[in-house]
């Protein structure tokens, strides 16, 4: 958008010093300030933006938005600038608005995904479902742009800047329908506020970064914005009801006057997952909508695909796409990067799957959902990552433990910490696992311990591209390398 010019009044801000000014751009990190621009100076985890507004100053920022303890910190500097100065009691939300405004233009229809596990698997299959009905569709989120616009992106949910650029262009590419996935750190930081959602869907409510959410109840809550806040009162919410927290989010929803499709097993399901037989290569699902029983056969692995692809399709008809339309594409659906994909198969038909599983419950949850697809036994692979919810581990180790026949514990970006202290931690839940650190050769013993008909997990990292150890990014690709340790172990191409 460079060349472009905006009055604050446009960017939906009010000046409170009432200085006129024009905009040149946004920023949310003072480096990044060019002549002209807003700086937007947000409380942080670490510091305070506000430190940063003599710097913006100087680099040429013709206005701050900030909240009230931003703008103490820098008070002389701004009394004695010309740069107008917005304080606004929740800034993120008002810097989502004015990014929203300032780039002007997203896909037509949009859903958001919010959930601890399976948001990409979601936005995904709702991409695909869109996709197969002739729409230009991207989903957006931990794989990146994917679909009819492709571009990689550092979060999950990008913060609202990139967030709404990627919009932007993806409206400018023709696409005009998208699904993005919800984080509970993009929620709590109001980075899709800006966004207008058709329909939003929630997943599940299991542990996972404690880390920055003091409490279970604080990251429910963040989680739960998504309906009480950013979804409008004309939208859809379509809920897994299964989940023990499912009611909870449904009640936020029809407080809000939402539409709600609720999706699970439960019998008042209006989406409701009837029967599922596993083979080898995927499984048959009987499922009804509002009473009316339809067979699909998805070439999926894991019983949890098929709650997914169901919130995906209720997601689909929220938007208001014919429901038999919408069933029609199911068969044709693909696996989703990094989750439950098969990898690799032995000479001997053993099978190796890579999954994301970097919770206790997405561990569990991807093991018990490999067992009715498995002949033999099951191995598993785990490791946990550094700088990231220590309390996780044992139960990640445990979860593994309980759920395959051997686990092996190896590195999965260990970041700043010694990784063997992270090991020890999860082979405490699991004390019988044999602990190798690199993952490779852990891979590689995986493999090797698989006799026919057994099958192996390699949990953690999924479409992840590299090991992430100190400020080092090693190239790594559990893909790639269980296909390297089956032609090592086989010979020839796996
Ligand atoms: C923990 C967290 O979410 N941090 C986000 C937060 O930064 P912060 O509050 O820690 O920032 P800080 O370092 O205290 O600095 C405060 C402010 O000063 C600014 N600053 C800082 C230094 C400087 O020189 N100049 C400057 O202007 C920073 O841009 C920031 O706005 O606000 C920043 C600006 O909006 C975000 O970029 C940053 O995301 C960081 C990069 C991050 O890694 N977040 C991860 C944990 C994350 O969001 N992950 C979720 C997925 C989680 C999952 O489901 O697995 C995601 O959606 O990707
Ligand atoms: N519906 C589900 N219920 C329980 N576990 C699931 C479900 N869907 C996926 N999982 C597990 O969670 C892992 C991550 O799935 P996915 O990437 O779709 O979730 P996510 O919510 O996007 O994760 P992240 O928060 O890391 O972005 C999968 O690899 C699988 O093991
Ligand atoms: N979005 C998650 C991904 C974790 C993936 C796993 N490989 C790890 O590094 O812990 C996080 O940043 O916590
Ligand atoms: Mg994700």
């Amino acid at each position: 958008m460079s060349g472009q010019v905006k009055t604050l009044g446009e960017l939906g801000l009010t000046a409170q010093s009432g200085r006129m000014v024009q905009i040149t751009g946004l920023a949310v990190d003072s480096r990044l300030v060019k002549d002209g621009f807003l700086f937007a100076a947000l409380p942080g985890t670490k510091v305070h933006g506000g430190e940063f507004i003599q710097y913006a100053l100087r680099m040429g920022a013709a206005a701050i938005l900030t909240d009230a303890a931003g703008a103490r910190i820098a008070a002389a500097e701004l009394a004695a600038s010309s740069a107008a100065l917005i304080v606004a009691e929740d800034p993120r939300q008002a810097l989502a608005g004015a990014a929203a405004l300032w780039f002007g233009a997203q896909p037509a229809t949009m859903v958001a995904v919010t959930g601890t596990n399976g948001k990409t698997s979601v936005a995904t299959f709702t991409r695909h479902i869109w996709t197969e009905l002739g729409h230009a569709a991207v989903n957006l989120g931990t794989t990146g742009v994917e679909g009819a616009y492709e571009a990689p992106l550092a979060h999950t949910t990008p913060e609202p800047i990139t967030l709404h650029r990627i919009l932007r262009a993806c409206a400018d590419a023709g696409v005009t329908h998208a699904a993005m996935e919800a984080s509970s750190h993009g929620l709590s930081q109001r980075r899709l506020d800006g966004v207008q959602l058709t329909a939003a869907g929630f997943t599940n409510f299991t542990q996972d970064h404690l880390d920055y959410h003091a409490t279970f109840d604080e990251y429910f809550a963040a989680k739960a914005g998504l309906f009480a806040r950013v979804l409008p009162e004309e939208g859809v919410a379509v809920i897994n009801i299964d989940d023990p927290r499912g009611q909870d989010m449904a009640a936020i929803a029809l407080d809000r006057g939402q539409q709600v499709i609720g999706v699970g097993r439960a019998p008042r399901a209006d989406l409701r997952l009837l029967a599922q037989r596993f083979d080898a290569t995927g499984q048959e699902v009987r499922f009804s909508f509002h009473g009316k029983a339809h067979n699909v056969r998805l070439p999926l692995i894991g019983g949890f695909q098929a709650e997914n692809v169901l919130l995906a399709a209720g997601l689909v008809i929220g938007c208001g796409e014919d429901s038999a339309r919408v069933f029609e594409t199911l068969p044709h659906l693909g696996t989703v990067r990094g989750r439950m994909q098969l990898a690799a198969t032995r000479a001997n038909g053993a099978a190796v799957f890579v999954d994301y599983a970097h919770t206790p419950d997405a561990v569990a949850t991807a093991l018990k959902a490999l067992r009715p697809h498995v002949m033999g036994r099951l191995v598993a692979i785990v490791g946990a990552g550094g700088d990231r919810d220590t309390t996780k581990r044992p139960l990640m180790g445990q979860a593994a433990a309980e759920n395959a026949d051997l686990v092996i514990v190896t590195d999965d970006n260990p970041r700043s910490e010694d990784p063997a202290v992270i090991r020890q931690a999860v082979m405490l839940g699991c004390p019988e696992a044999s602990e190798v650190g690199d993952r490779a050769e852990a891979i590689l013993r995986g493999v090797d311990a698989l006799g026919p008909g057994d099958a192996l997990l390699i949990a953690g990292k999924g479409h992840e591209s590299g090991q992430t150890v100190g400020d080092d990014v090693f190239p790594f690709d559990d893909v790639e390398q269980a296909s390297v340790a089956v032609a090592a172990l086989d010979g020839g191409l796996a």
